[in-house]
């Protein structure tokens, strides 16, 4: 067993953490937390970790016209952030506070955007920010792979009232967990912004973050011991693999490509070494073609990405296929260009899955183009099927997208809304938990093969079923119908309910091709529940929710506080977004339900070793 405790930071540095966390939308509730495990699993003894003073997560809880909304801090929204008003802050903090308790210089304290400043990081905000503070003032500044423990020196990027955004020159003195990340775009890449962290310390931030905000945001208290047990806070679950456990990823073709950090000091006059955010703006716009990942932040701006270490190697050659035959013939096919919306080849998604017979390879191969242009695709096509004879199966797909509008770039969604099949079948197969999966282009489906296994198990072990197959489930949000198909043989019959046409007819295929009888699946859009929703049905004794990101629509919740079924198994991507809708079921006083739910257990699952993504499988029970 074993026992972290916290140490209390300075009350002038607490209340400037505490603003930056405000303006992250972050709900505060105990400056400093103690806590135990109560799990017995030598894993857990080695993830014990204290809840940080300084934690913080971006994202708000807001009572507003009696709905809860969940501000999201990446860089599609960060203006949303601007809560304060930096001459605001100013004029309100004449003088600020310092340790000693002399009055600050509030010139000196703010730093200025360019200023370079040495931080030491304290802990990982959600989205794998690290948490740091300038060395000399305490002020709080969020910055990009900065590790906990870390002492360095980062440049400021934004001012956000009472605290900032920087980014990082270099380590002084790096933290103990930090290694060298085998990827060539580590650095550069938006993707796995925690690389360089060892891969235990990755998933100790991560447990700390679902807690931390379950906690805070959810209103939850962890079991004590010795203490009487509300929720039983379950040690996070790792990932077996860490590298090549992807089965799609999506990349964009673009005019600019973005500079790695290690072309510039090859550079004749290089820049100084600073961030990719202000070194790429004053360098003359490159009219390179590239084949990659959006520049962090960036929309028009592509990193050339020849290997990415999450994908299978053969997704890899297939990446490496298509940019040198593109650019072979980039007279005949062009990049898009963001900015000019001129440019055919848009989006590359690779798929990877397996035929549950003889495990043999597959592959779905979608090109996604701003027109419809099959006979430019064609050498491409026929270049691709000869290149990978040892592919038992492979599916080239064209799809159309004619939302040139900047927004659907930013958005990076690989998807088209006209789909044209160049070569073998529209689906490929998958196999879970015994079962075999066929998945379209445009449906959802767990990208880690490996862990959905584990994931699954879970969700099974949450749902505690009574074993004699008498119990009806709800799979809501339910994709290609994974998770209610892999319970179907020990259960009454499930429904599942989804918004995707593609992947409720994928359901029903998937049913009929594993002979599961007893799955209904019904297209609908749960963020518009009518007052109809589910009367047709039987009442469910399982309700499992497994929504995207933004979590439960506020009719939805209400719908579920209503409902009271006597178990709800929540899925999520999101635990800020999970932590938000977990407190409405269980703590909701708005007139219609009061509690509906008591929170049983909290499971963290890591699905993306290296990347700030966190999945938890959260199990209810009714209070009836
Ligand atoms: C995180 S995925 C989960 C899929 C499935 N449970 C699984 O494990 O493969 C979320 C699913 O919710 C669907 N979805 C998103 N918004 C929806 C809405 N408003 N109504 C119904 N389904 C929605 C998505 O298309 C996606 O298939």
């Amino acid at each position: 067993m074993k026992h972290c405790s916290v140490v209390a930071a300075p009350s002038w540095a607490m209340a400037a953490t505490a603003k930056a966390a405000l303006a992250l939308g972050v709900c505060r509730q105990r400056p400093s937390t103690r806590f135990f495990f109560s799990s017995s699993s030598p894993f857990a003894l080695r993830t014990a970790t204290s809840l940080s003073s300084t934690s913080t997560f971006p994202y708000a809880k807001h009572h507003h016209n009696n709905t809860w909304a969940v501000m999201e801090a990446d860089h599609h929204s960060s203006q949303s952030f601007e809560l304060g008003n930096e001459a605001e802050d100013m004029q309100g903090l004449q003088s600020v506070p310092s340790s000693s308790g002399k009055a600050r210089d509030p010139v000196s304290y703010f730093p200025k955007r360019g200023q370079e400043l040495e931080l030491v990081c304290e802990s990982l905000a959600f989205k794998g920010k690290g948490v740091c503070k300038v060395k000399s003032t305490g002020f709080v500044v969020l910055c990009d792979r900065a590790l906990p423990g870390e002492t360095l020196v980062g440049r400021i990027v934004k001012k956000k009232g009472s605290y900032a955004e920087a980014c990082k020159l270099k380590t002084i003195s790096p933290h103990d967990n930090a290694i060298i990340p085998p990827c060539l775009y580590a650095g550069d890449c938006g993707g796995c912004k925690m690389q360089n962290l060892a891969y235990e310390a990755q998933i100790v931030a991560k447990q700390q973050q679902v807690y931390d905000l379950i906690l805070r945001v959810g209103n939850f208290k962890l079991t004590y011991v010795g203490g009487s047990s509300e929720t039983h806070f379950r040690p996070i679950v790792p990932c077996a693999s860490q590298y090549h456990y992807r089965n799609k990823m999506e990349f964009s073709f673009g005019v600019q490509r973005w500079k790695l950090s290690n072309e510039h000091s090859r550079m004749k006059e290089p820049p100084k070494e600073v961030a990719a955010h202000s070194v790429q703006d004053s360098l003359p716009d490159c009219e390179d073609f590239a084949l990659g990942l959006h520049a962090p932040g960036r929309f028009d701006k592509i990193l050339h990405i020849e290997k990415c270490l999450l994908q299978h190697d053969v997704a890899n050659q297939v990446l490496v296929t298509v940019h040198e035959f593109c650019q072979k013939h980039i007279r005949d096919v062009t990049a898009f260009n963001a900015r000019t919306h001129c440019g055919f080849l848009r989006h590359l998604m690779i798929r990877s899955g397996r035929d549950c017979q003889n495990g043999e390879l597959q592959l779905m191969v979608n090109v996604v183009t701003s027109d419809y242009e099959p006979d430019l695709l064609k050498p491409l096509v026929e270049h691709l099927v000869s290149k990978f004879p040892q592919v038992d199966l492979v599916v080239i797909l064209l799809q159309v997208s004619i939302l040139n509008n900047v927004t659907a770039s930013v958005g990076g969604s690989a998807v088209g809304e006209h789909e044209y099949l160049l070569h073998g079948v529209r689906t490929i197969t998958e196999c879970l938990r015994g079962l075999s999966f066929e998945i379209s282009a445009n449906s959802f489906f767990q990208t880690n093969t490996a862990q959905a296994e584990v994931l699954y198990k879970l969700v099974e072990e949450a749902c505690m079923l009574r074993g004699d197959c008498t119990e009806v489930v709800w799979d809501l949000f339910c994709g290609t119908g994974t998770i209610g198909l892999t319970l179907a043989k020990r259960i009454k019959h499930v429904y599942g309910y989804e918004i995707v046409p593609e992947a409720v007819a994928d359901a029903c295929r998937n049913a009929e091709r594993n002979n599961i009888h007893n799955a209904t699946f019904i297209q609908g859009d749960l963020n518009k529940l009518t007052a109809e929703f589910g009367r047709d049905l039987p009442s469910p004794d399982i309700v499992i929710i497994d929504p995207n990101r933004p979590g439960l629509h506020p009719k939805l919740t209400k719908f579920l506080t209503k409902l009271k079924a006597p178990r709800i198994v929540y899925v999520s991507c999101n635990p800020a977004t999970c932590a938000r809708d977990l407190d409405y079921l269980c703590h909701a006083e708005d007139g219609l339900a009061t509690g509906s739910y008591r929170l049983v257990s909290v499971q963290p699952v890591d699905m993306f070793p290296h990347t700030p993504h966190i999945e938890c499988v959260c199990a209810l029970e009714s209070l009836k």
